[in-house]
């Protein structure tokens, strides 16, 4: 659609939580970009923000006020910046709780976590850049079970955290997972701990019973500390990391310094029913907030990774490119060595946004005057 015309879609109602710490810089930074290929593009997003998270503690006393949650449920997409921070560690209500509720309350069961070392960016790697290059990873992470969600007691001189699965919880995002896998490079990892927990056991069965449906997909199986490793000595030989929550937690933290920074990486969330959730996979940095040194890489993805989710995939993958090109152009933020801030790098992506909307209007001209010609 041409620039300038007027809005037709209604599908892209975006419910905006910017949260705490760096989550209002990055989240600015990946709306605006939506905003420029909404309106030249004519996808008809509209935004809508809400309190979330300390934010919202701070004015509703709770991390995630109903107005909120309701907003959500009637979104077509939600896009995340990072919750939590050291103002609000020791209080009653934590700004993380009301992430957890909802995750729980939309059904939030698959978090995919992809990675990848961008092509001539192995320097950007703290591994050898021949170990780096070239990997490309999905996590696929169980998000709304395991010790999360299981019963907590806390005493003064004793704490237990319930780790509990289900059969219906692991069937479900494995088959998340082999799907993803199918669209790559079709092999799933499989990462427990089946040598010592119950839960993983059970998960190992039921993932092994799941992947009879795929014989097009290769499956192994890795314990989470040799997977920890292997992230780190082998990350070439990874697709599709299959986990549960907790062991997904931390592995995608390891995993997103492969490709230079958990600055870069975004996320979705979706379930069953409902919008899907967009987020980078980092938290609110307290040591940068406020200084405009946040990476927003991270939140583009997540930005188009929406893209992708509502529809518009030629949009997702221009601001993918765009994303891209402007880390490959040498714009860098100081998480990766550079001293590009955070606005400035969103300012980057831009850029280079408009200057294919220009090169992208030119051809259609051309086509049209072709067109005109031939008759
Ligand atoms: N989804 C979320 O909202 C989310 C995720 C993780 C942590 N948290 C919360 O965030 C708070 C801080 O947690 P933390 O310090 O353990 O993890 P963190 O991810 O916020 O920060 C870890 C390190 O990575 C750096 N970093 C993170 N994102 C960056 C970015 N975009 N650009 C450049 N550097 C970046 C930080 O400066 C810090 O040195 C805690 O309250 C935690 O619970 C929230
Ligand atoms: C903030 C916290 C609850 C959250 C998690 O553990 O899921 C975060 O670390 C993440 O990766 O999204
Ligand atoms: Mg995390």
């Amino acid at each position: 659609m041409q620039r300038g015309q007027e809005a037709q879609n209604d599908s892209g109602r975006i419910v905006l939580l910017p949260g705490d710490g760096i989550g209002p810089e990055v989240a600015a930074e990946a709306v605006q970009c939506l905003r420029l290929l909404s309106d030249a593009y004519d996808l008809g997003l509209v935004f809508e923000e809400h309190d979330f998270g300390g934010a919202a503690i701070d004015a509703h006393g709770v991390p995630l006020p109903e107005t909120t949650l309701a907003a959500c449920r009637g979104a077509d997409a939600i896009l995340l910046g990072a919750v939590g921070g050291p103002k609000w560690d020791d209080s009653a209500e934590r700004p993380e709780a009301g992430l957890l509720k909802l995750r729980a309350a939309l059904g939030l069961f698959a978090n995919l976590r992809p990675a990848r070392v961008m092509h001539g960016l192995e320097e950007l790697s703290p591994l050898k850049s021949h170990i780096a290059r070239g990997a490309d990873i999905l996590v696929v992470r169980e998000l709304t079970g395991g010790l999360y969600f299981g019963e907590k007691v806390i005493r003064d001189d004793a704490a237990s955290d319930l780790c509990h699965y289900s059969r219906t919880e692991i069937e479900r995002i494995a088959h998340v997972a082999f799907c993803a896998a199918r669209e790559r490079r079709c092999r799933v990892t499989s990462v427990d701990k089946a040598n010592v927990l119950a839960t993983s056991k059970l998960w190992r069965k039921i993932v092994i019973e799941v992947s009879s449906a795929y014989p097009d997909v290769a499956l192994d199986h890795l314990y989470v500390d040799a997977a920890a490793m292997a992230l780190v000595t082998r990350p070439t030989q990874f697709d599709v990391i299959l986990t549960e929550n907790l062991f997904g937690d931390i592995l995608s933290d390891e995993m997103s310094v492969i490709g230079g920074s958990i600055g870069l990486l975004g996320s979705s969330s979706t379930g069953d029913r409902g919008p899907a959730l967009f987020e980078p996979i980092h938290g609110s940095a307290p040591d940068i907030a406020g200084l405009d040194r946040a990476n927003p890489g991270g939140a583009i993805a997540s930005a188009a990774m929406m893209l992708q989710s509502l529809g518009f995939a030629a949009q997702a993958e221009m601001l993918d490119r765009a994303l891209e090109r402007t880390i490959g152009e040498g714009c860098r933020t100081a998480d990766l060595g550079g001293g590009i801030g955070c606005s400035a790098f969103g300012s980057r992506v831009r850029e280079i946004l408009r200057s294919d909307l220009v090169r992208h209007e030119a051809s259609l001209q051309l086509i049209q005057m072709n067109r005109g010609c031939c008759g």
